[in-house]
């Protein structure tokens, strides 16, 4: 209550009541999980961030996933559950957690470049894109040319690292927790397959995976899912 307030009273125009209670509980999130606990900056960092359509670098841009995302996978730990035979520590369940938050994030980000584009919005750090000789207009612009193939495959690049870290977490997840976590990890990854065959154009195409790669994921996941925890499989070696 005492952040909902808080939020108020900084009396950002058009802040509505339901925003200012979900900045609210992310806040409340954060400031319990995020090690540098600076609950001044982090309030700050929200109320600016609800207005940003730019983000200078990927350090931004990560913070950004971090609140809308990567919060989802720190809040889903204790839901979900660890394995009781599981030797992980809980802090690299959490990063594993904060790690799938934030591939889903940059993959949603990837996938809906053209989209947010037109409402003005533009998530992809600045300097990465002006490394690769690109600017705002070409993205408004949205034409796929060599400059923004090699601009994505290094985002695409960076999205997939994410997953990856998340992957031995998901496996000291619970038993029954496993399943849907591996299926959603697998479904959402498939989207940079889509957008790599799509030759890179989220400008007007929208990367989509089809029923058949969705159905062949399930066993797949289920599959996973039966696997013991990473952490006893080396424990035994
Ligand atoms: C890996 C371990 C140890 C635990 C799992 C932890 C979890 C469940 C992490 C996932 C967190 C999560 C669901 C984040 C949100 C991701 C995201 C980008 C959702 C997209 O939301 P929308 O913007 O509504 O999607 P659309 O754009 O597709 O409508």
């Amino acid at each position: 209550m005492a952040a909902i307030t808080l939020l108020r009273s900084a009396s950002l125009p058009g802040l509505s009541d339901a925003l200012a209670r979900d900045a609210a509980a992310v806040q409340h999130v954060c400031s319990s999980y995020l090690p540098n606990n600076n609950k001044e900056k982090k309030r700050r960092w929200i109320l600016c961030s609800l207005k940003k359509t730019r983000y200078k670098n990927f350090d931004e841009l990560y913070m950004y996933c971090y609140y809308v995302a990567g919060t989802v996978g720190l809040m889903s730990v204790p839901v979900m559950g660890i394995a009781p035979e599981s030797k992980a520590t809980t802090e690299s369940v959490y990063s594993a957690a904060l790690a799938l938050g934030i591939a889903n994030q940059l993959t949603n980000i990837l996938r809906d470049v053209g989209e947010d584009a037109r409402r003005g919005r533009i998530y992809l750090p600045q300097d990465e894109l002006a490394e690769a000789g690109l600017s705002d207009e070409d993205i408004f612009n949205g034409v796929v040319t060599n400059k923004w193939r090699s601009f994505m495959k290094r985002q695409i690049k960076r999205a997939r690292m994410f997953f990856e870290e998340a992957e031995r977490g998901v496996t000291e997840l619970s038993q029954a927790s496993r399943w849907p976590v591996w299926a959603s990890l697998l479904l959402y990854r498939q989207i940079l397959d889509e957008i790599e065959a799509n030759d890179y154009n989220n400008f007007t195409k929208r990367a989509y995976v089809g029923k058949a790669k969705k159905l062949l994921a399930l066993p797949v996941a289920y599959g996973r899912s039966l696997l013991m925890p990473y952490s006893l499989r080396n424990s035994q070696k």
